[in-house]
């Protein structure tokens, strides 16, 4: 799939799904993504922050292999050099990862690169910076991530509705509250315990799936 294809997924499929092997029910990282890929999830982000690069390296590769095999986006989590080695379709970086400049010169303009915002600001620098899409959040206290911000404010939400490039909501989404942020008008959801914190992963695709599903 080209760069752009994947970036029309982004805007097409609101399901975008983080693995966390300590967020997983006991299964491991590869088990994770086979099961949310069955379950028909097209865009997976390895996000592992207690592994050594090789033992990272090995999985995503492995993910990786999977989400070729269904067609699947792979964007790795903060790591530029991990992204490249594993062939990733793209990279998602925080404030205090590597800058979007430095990212694009190491990763190629195929990379599609994605950035953690919190404010106005944040956005509109990772626009002007040449990100692809951004991340926002915290809309929803979370348990999956510490030190996380203040949630997003009223104020913010609505200035992220008028971006020109994707805005991937985060944090604390799940069935209960993603139908309301689809009526608020955002269109994509990053996930952790939702999908896979959860024991029956396909169920809980399922169900969300059907919480913004428009007729
Ligand atoms: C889609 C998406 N949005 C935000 C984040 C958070 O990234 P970051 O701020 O770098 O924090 P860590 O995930 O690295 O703890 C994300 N991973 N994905
Ligand atoms: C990784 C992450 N980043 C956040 C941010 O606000 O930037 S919130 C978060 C955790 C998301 O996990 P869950 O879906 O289980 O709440
Ligand atoms: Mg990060």
């Amino acid at each position: 799939m080209t760069k752009e294809q994947h970036l029309q997924r982004l805007r097409d499929d609101p399901l975008y799904v983080i693995l966390g092997e300590a967020l997983s029910c006991g299964r491991t990282n590869v088990q994770t993504a086979a099961d949310v890929l069955a379950a028909g999830v097209r865009i997976i982000q390895y996000r592992e922050k207690h592994k050594t690069w090789r033992e990272k390296y090995a999985e995503a590769k492995e993910i990786r292999r999977l989400c070729r095999k269904y067609d699947a986006t792979f964007i790795m989590n903060d790591a530029v050099d991990l992204a490249v080695a594993c062939k990733a379709d793209g990279i998602h970086v925080g404030q205090d990862d590597a800058p979007v400049s430095f990212v694009r010169q190491w990763a190629g303009p195929q990379m599609l690169i994605g950035v953690s915002t919190h404010t106005e600001e944040e956005m509109t620098e990772a626009v002007r910076d040449g990100a692809d899409y951004v991340g926002l959040g915290p809309f929803y206290p979370t348990q999956s991530k510490r030190d996380v911000h203040a949630p997003v404010t009223p104020k913010v939400r609505q200035f992220a509705l008028q971006l020109s490039i994707p805005v991937v909501a985060i944090g604390g989404i799940g069935k209960a509250n993603i139908g309301a942020l689809y009526a608020e008008g955002f269109r994509s959801f990053a996930m952790i315990s939702a999908v896979v914190g959860q024991v029956q992963i396909a169920a809980a695709v399922q169900a969300l799936r059907q919480a913004v599903a428009v007729d």
